[in-house]
Formats: C-alpha cells, sequence, structure tokens
C-alpha cells in the first residue's frame, strides 16, 4: 500500500477542525497511522495470525473500522480455514474506494465483502472473529456498551474479539507520562511539534481513549469469559476478548 507523506497538520492551522476520515487523510492514512500508533505493524501481522487460529469454517470474520483493509488484507494472508468469508466495514466512504482498491489485489482464498456503513448499524453473525483496531475510540461512549453486546451476540461459542485503543490511564502521572512518551514516540517518527498538538486538538473529543479496567469492565459485561492485554507499547493496546 504506497502512501504520501502525513504533512495535514505541518502548516500553522488558523482554526483547527474536528479530525474526520476525509479524501485528504486517506490519501496519506497508511504513513499516518504507522508514524502515529506504536506498535501498529505488530498488532497488524498478529491480526493475521489470531485469524488464522479462530476463523472457523462456514464462518464470519469481521473488520469493522476496516480503513484501507490493512487487518483484512493480514486475516486474507493468513486464514486457510475453507469457506471463511471476510467482511469489513467502514463509514467514511473515500476510506471504503481507497480500500476496494487495495484489496483488489487479494485473490482466492476468504471471499472479502467490504461494505460502507455505520458499524453500529449492520447485521453481526455467524461471526468467529471480529476485528476492532482502533476504531471503538471513535464511537461515542454512551454507544459502546450495545455495540458490544451485539458484537457478543454475532459471535460464535468460542469466537474471538481483538479490540486495539488508545487507552487512557487513571494514575495522572502515568496518563501524563504515557501521553508524553506517544509525543516522544512520534517527534521520532519526524512529526514536529505543531505537527503533534495541533493534531491533538483535531482529535480534541473525536478519539475518546478509556482506561483497560473500563474496557474489561464492558466487555465482561457483554457477556465475553474473558478480557486482556496481549500487546501494549505506551498509551497502545491491543487487548483479546473470548466468548
Ligand atoms: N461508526 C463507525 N462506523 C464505521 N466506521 C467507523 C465508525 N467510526 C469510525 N469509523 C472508521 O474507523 C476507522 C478508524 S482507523 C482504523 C484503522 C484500521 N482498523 C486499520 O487496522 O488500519 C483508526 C485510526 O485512524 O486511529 C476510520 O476509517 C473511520 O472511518
Ligand atoms: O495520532 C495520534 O495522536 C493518534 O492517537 C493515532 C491516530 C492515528 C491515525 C488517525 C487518528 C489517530
Amino acid at each position: 500500500m504506497q502512501s504520501a507523506k502525513d504533512s495535514l497538520y505541518a502548516s500553522p492551522l488558523g482554526e483547527i477542525g474536528a479530525f474526520t476520515f476525509d479524501e485528504a487523510v486517506v490519501k496519506v492514512f497508511p504513513d499516518m497511522i504507522q508514524r502515529s500508533v506504536p506498535g501498529y505493524s505488530t498488532i497488524i501481522s498478529a491480526i493475521g495470525l489470531l485469524a488464522a487460529r479462530f476463523a472457523k469454517e462456514d464462518s464470519v470474520c469481521y473488520d469493522l473500522g476496516c480503513s484501507l483493509g490493512a487487518a483484512t488484507l493480514a486475516m486474507h494472508q493468513q486464514i486457510t480455514t475453507k469457506s471463511c468469508r471476510i467482511v469489513a466495514v467502514d463509514c467514511s466512504a473515500a476510506m471504503v474506494e481507497q480500500c476496494r482498491q487495495n484489496l483488489s489485489v487479494a485473490a482466492g482464498g476468504a471471499e472479502i465483502e467490504i461494505v460502507c456503513a455505520d458499524i453500529r448499524d449492520i447485521a453481526i453473525g455467524n461471526a468467529s472473529v471480529v476485528v476492532l483496531n482502533f476504531t471503538l475510540q471513535f464511537i461515542p461512549l454512551a454507544d459502546r456498551q450495545a455495540f458490544l453486546a451485539t458484537i457478543y451476540r454475532g459471535l460464535l461459542p468460542g469466537g474471538i474479539l481483538i479490540l486495539s485503543e488508545k487507552l487512557a490511564f487513571d494514575d495522572a502521572r502515568q496518563q501524563a507520562l504515557q501521553i508524553d512518551m506517544h509525543h516522544l514516540f512520534k517527534k521520532a517518527q519526524g512529526y514536529s511539534e505543531l505537527e503533534i498538538s495541533q493534531k491533538r486538538s483535531a482529535l480534541e473529543n473525536v478519539l475518546i481513549p478509556e482506561t483497560f479496567a473500563a474496557h474489561q469492565q464492558r466487555l465482561k459485561a457483554a457477556g465475553f469469559a474473558s478480557a486482556e492485554v496481549w500487546f501494549q507499547y505506551f498509551n497502545f493496546a491491543s487487548m483479546i476478548a473470548l466468548k
């Protein structure tokens, strides 16, 4: 997936609008997410491995908030199960359009269906794998419990939810340190102080992180038997919830 360098927040912006997944973001998205999310590539690879382990015959693997289809592609490359289908969903028309182009190379193996829709509105059923890779954080807090309950109901017994999120911390010093370390990570990736602070403003009230404890509690309340972190790099974590 070739991509232009992300310089969307490099020049001073008079007014910083709320972050959206529009055409401008789509053009630079692979570079943006790679340089902004510590461990992103590691998580994508592991999603492929986990999908290969959990994908059941005649079941569906969902990639919810698929963006350009990186997790779908990883699952497609790793799944060897017969008659397994992958459904990739995103509500950004610009993302879905580019995702269709990116995934057109994925021939053979699991069939891929790409849907432009709000993930809160789709039917989820017969699922062996559900991926929410940095997507739940953009869903309003008030909708998160009901949405996870819908995912739980759509999963087959023994199914897996892979939930990756930017985390918050209850302890004030941890919260300050982890955010600081994320900003140092971004600086080391070539982002300037201005880019970091303008993007931070754009994400305010758009990307809402929660603590691991809050996620774990919600997952259990939705019905999941267990929920644990399998990967964390500063304030970015990926969790496994099992039905
Ligand atoms: N309600 C919604 N319905 C559908 N899509 C949504 C919704 N809200 C947000 N999105 C979509 O969720 C994606 C979040 S990016 C996911 C990365 C990807 N998973 C990856 O593995 O590369 C994460 C990030 O940019 O930090 C965007 O494409 C939104 O359009
Ligand atoms: O850039 C950030 O600060 C993030 O939290 C990650 C991110 C990555 C891509 C789009 C939106 C947020």
